[in-house]
C-alpha cells in the first residue's frame, strides 16, 4: 500500500480554503495554486536521497550533505496540472518537465489521452506527477500507466484536493506511488465532482467557464 500524506501545515490549510471559495477569481486562484505547490513540494521532496560532500567554509573544512543528484521530472496532467509546475520548478529548477494531456469525458467519466511528451530519459528519473484534483482517480491512474509503459519506476503523485474514492482507486491500481494531498474530501457528486471541492480546477485556472 502506498503512503498517503495529507498536508497539516496551517499555511497550506489556509490557502486551500481560499482556493475553494467561489469568490476567488482566476488571478488569485492561479497565485494560490502556485503558492500551495511550493509549500507542498517541500513535503513531497522530504525523502529525496542525499550524499556527503566535502566543502570549505570561510572558517574550516567540513563534511556536509547535498542532494545526491538523482534526476527529477515534473509531469503535469494537462490542463489543470500546468498551474502547479512553476511552483515546483522554483524549488527544483533543474527538473525536466514532461506533459500528459488527458481530459475526463463528461459522459463516460473515462480519461481521454490527447498529448504525451516526456523527457527521453524518463525511465531514469524520479517523477512528481501533478494534478490539482483526484476525483474518481481515473485520470491519475491512466497517467501513471503511461509513465510506467515508458519505463518510469519511481513516481509520486501530488494533488491539491483528493477524494476518498480517488485515493482508494489509486492506491489499489498503483500501490508503489505515494500520494501527497493538500486536503481530502469525502464525497463525489453525480457528475463525479468532488464535494465540497473547489469546482473545475482547469476552468478556474484559465477562466474558461
Ligand atoms: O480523478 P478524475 O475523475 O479522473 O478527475 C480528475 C481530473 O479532472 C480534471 O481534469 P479535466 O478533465 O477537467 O481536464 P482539464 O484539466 O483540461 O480541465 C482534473 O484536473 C483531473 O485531471
Ligand atoms: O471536482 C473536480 C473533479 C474533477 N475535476 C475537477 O476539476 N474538479
Ligand atoms: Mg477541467
Amino acid at each position: 500500500m502506498s503512503k498517503l500524506t495529507v498536508m497539516d501545515h496551517p499555511l497550506i490549510i489556509h490557502k486551500v480554503s481560499m482556493l475553494r471559495d467561489k469568490n476567488t477569481g482566476a488571478k488569485e486562484f492561479r497565485e494560490l495554486v502556485n503558492e500551495i505547490s511550493v509549500l507542498m513540494a517541500y513535503e513531497a521532496t522530504r525523502d529525496l536521497s542525499m550524499e556527503e560532500t566535502e566543502i570549505e567554509t570561510p572558517i574550516a573544512k567540513m563534511t556536509t550533505k547535498i542532494l545526491s543528484g538523482k534526476k527529477l521530472a515534473i509531469v503535469p496532467i494537462l490542463r489543470a496540472g500546468l498551474g502547479m509546475v512553476d511552483g515546483l520548478l522554483s524549488l527544483i529548477p533543474v527538473a525536466k518537465v514532461g506533459h500528459i494531456g488527458l481530459y475526463r469525458d463528461p459522459e463516460t467519466l473515462q480519461p481521454v489521452e490527447y498529448y504525451c511528451k516526456l523527457p527521453s530519459d524518463i525511465a531514469e528519473r524520479e517523477i512528481i506527477l501533478v494534478d490539482p484534483m483526484l476525483a474518481t482517480g481515473g485520470s491519475a491512474e491512466a497517467a501513471i500507466e503511461f509513465l510506467k509503459e515508458r519505463g518510469a519506476a519511481n513516481i509520486r503523485f501530488m494533488c491539491l484536493i483528493a477524494s476518498r474514492k480517488g485515493i482508494e482507486v489509486l492506491q489499489k491500481a498503483h500501490p508503489d506511488v505515494d500520494i501527497y494531498a493538500g486536503a481530502v474530501d469525502e464525497v463525489l457528486n453525480d457528475h463525479a465532482y468532488i464535494v465540497p471541492g473547489l469546482g473545475d480546477a482547469g476552468d478556474r485556472l484559465f477562466g474558461t467557464k
